[in-house]
């Protein structure tokens, strides 16, 4: 293996409001960015969870504005760059052009494994405005590895100079890992980045399963503080870097620190393993449903793993949040029928 740095792009502030429903303040903005940049991470993530233009009804209204949560972190980070997530549809080129206004350096546009397609515009402009690209296939667990490095291909054709795996749903195995980097490392000029999710544990393991791929950009959060049964965790991820002998630029008690006094307490349900977020990695179910399943598994009165499955069998990508409410009413009317 050899022994290249990886770059760790924190995701606390960006895939952590998701496990609190956007509701970081300025001023939470502005002492975990101080604490990430400190502790050496490399780049700082920070928008709605659903990237720019996310705060919306259908994903969840953010607390604060997205100017206030881009120049935030600009204004508090001394030495780590700032990203910004965007999924095209979502995000438009006018939200682009704000955010890289805003300070923002490093843009990644996020979209399903398999529609590549529409990522075009968005890292085109990008790469015009001078901003670094990265290119972010999710839910990489819904198509094959060839058909993964496909879609790779056209984001490094438009010009991303990293392209990421994303297990937006935690749903695969360590094997699934390497097959989808090899192919990347064999075929891709680009740098290659995994971003991961604990839902089946396997956060670390995945990661370090990347790096031994020749992936160089690996997410991270404090605590792990994500959607679902969160990111793979600073922390954890460090020391067994450290104990790899991984080059790396964070301090393992500085992560620590900030995790167990600054995170764990801005929590509102534990970001952990339980029957739901497990259920999540197990159906392969995109990570930031779990809220809306369990709120609506609540107002309905099913069990929400039910809601899951059947979202999983149904095949929603990301931002078909809105049909977990007709799943979870569908369910209850079925109760009722067959009590
Ligand atoms: C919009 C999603 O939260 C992006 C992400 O982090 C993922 O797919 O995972
Ligand atoms: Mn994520």
């Amino acid at each position: 293996m050899s022994n290249e740095y990886v770059t760790i792009n924190d995701v606390t502030l960006r895939d952590g409001m998701h496990a609190i429903r956007h509701q970081y303040t300025k001023e939470q903005i502005a002492e975990v960015t101080r604490l990430i940049d400190a502790s050496g991470a490399d780049i700082i993530e920070a928008t709605h969870g659903d990237g720019l233009g996310g705060s919306s009804i259908q994903f969840g209204f953010s607390k604060e504005t997205e100017k206030d949560i881009i120049t935030t972190a600009v204004d508090n980070a001394k030495n780590a760059k700032v990203s910004v997530l965007l999924l095209p549809g979502i995000g438009t080129i006018d939200h682009l052009k704000r955010a890289n206004e805003w300070g923002a350096q490093v843009v990644r546009v996020a979209t399903h494994c398999t529609e590549a397609d529409v990522s075009e515009q968005h890292i085109k402009t990008a790469n015009e405005l001078g901003m670094e690209t990265v290119g972010f296939l999710m839910m990489a667990h819904r198509t094959s590895p060839e058909n993964l490095l496909n879609e790779a291909k056209k984001m490094a054709s438009y010009g991303a100079t990293t392209i990421y795996v994303v297990d937006s749903a935690g749903a695969l195995t360590m094997d699934d890992t390497r097959r989808r980097i090899s192919l990347f490392k064999e075929n891709l000029d680009t740098e290659i980045g995994f971003h991961g999710h604990n839902n089946l544990s396997l956060g670390v393991a995945n990661s370090i399963a990347a790096y031994e791929e020749g992936a160089t950009r690996i997410d991270a959060s404090l605590a792990g503080m994500g959607a679902g049964a969160g990111n793979t965790a600073t922390e954890q991820l460090v020391a067994v870097l450290n104990k790899l002998e991984i080059a790396n630029g964070v301090d393992l008690y500085k992560s620590m620190d900030a995790a167990e006094n600054v995170i764990k307490p801005i929590m509102e349900r534990p970001v952990q393993i339980d029957s739901l977020s497990l259920t999540l990695g197990y159906t392969g179910v995109y990570s930031s449903f779990l809220l809306f399943a369990e709120r609506a598994g609540k107002e309905y009165g099913v069990d929400p793993r039910d809601i899951l499955v059947e979202i999983a069998n149904m095949g929603a990508v990301g931002g078909q949040e809105d049909w977990i409410i007709g799943v979870a009413q569908d369910l209850a009317k079925k109760q009722k029928v067959y009590a």
